[in-house]
């Protein structure tokens, strides 16, 4: 079982976050090193998948070899900047179904503000996975997570790369039966509710909007 919290330490993680972190980044790299990251991320949140067997034939025998089935994952993204997560994971397993929440936050009250929603069919057969990198007050991942449960998702697991204890705690709070997994958490939210030290606005940074 994943607890809660899992705080991805490996090395090879904490070095391009914070290669990531550098405000002198360019979005090029930027975006490759969240890929990259995404799918370390990936190795750790599937941990536990389910598996079954394929008879297949070896150059030397038949065996029942392990396979997933990834047509039982769905991957949500919290647009934008969930797609930035999204792109690596879909990599690994290119069967995953996928679906969008479109949340942005106002700057003002700190709420989320939906604009999108659509998902697969069948969630509740599904694991999901939604990825967002940020969770900050955690109000957009709470909502979205609040949508998914909505749409039937009963085994739902959140990925992210960078999340303040505030938003750790809100998610506990909310949704305790999702686990997190994240390649840090960091010290504390601002007043304007960014993540200290952090990495600035992902999805401004990952596409060039400021
Ligand atoms: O935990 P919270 O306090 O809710 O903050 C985290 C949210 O803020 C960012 O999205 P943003 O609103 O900047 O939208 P974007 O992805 O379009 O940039 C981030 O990607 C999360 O969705
Ligand atoms: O630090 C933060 C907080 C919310 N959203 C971001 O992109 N960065
Ligand atoms: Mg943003």
């Amino acid at each position: 079982m994943l607890e809660h919290l899992t705080v991805v330490t490996h090395p090879l993680v904490q070095h391009k976050l914070t290669l990531m972190r550098d405000k002198d980044a360019s979005t090029n790299s930027f975006r490759r090193l969240l890929r990259e990251i995404s799918q370390l991320l990936a190795y750790e949140i599937t941990r536990e998948m389910e598996m079954t067997t394929r008879r297949i034939q070896t150059p030397l025998c038949e065996m029942d070899a392990p396979v997933i089935d990834g047509k039982k994952l769905a991957l949500i993204s919290i647009l934008r900047a969930g797609n930035g997560l999204l792109d690596g994971v879909l990599e690994l397993i290119p069967a995953a179904r996928v679906g969008f929440v479109g949340l942005y936050r106002d700057e003002a009250t700190l709420q989320p503000v939906q604009y999108y929603y659509k998902v697969p069919a069948g969630l509740e057969d599904r694991l999901v996975i939604a990825l967002d990198p940020m969770l900050a007050t955690g109000n957009s991942s709470a909502a979205a997570v609040d949508l998914l449960k909505k749409s039937g998702a009963r085994n739902i697991r959140f990925m992210c790369l960078l999340a303040a204890p505030e938003g750790v705690a809100r998610m506990k709070e909310a949704h305790p039966d999702v686990p997190i997994v994240t390649a840090a958490v960091d010290e504390r939210l601002n007043e304007h509710g960014y993540i200290v030290p952090g990495l600035g606005d992902a999805g401004d940074r990952m596409f060039g909007t400021k």
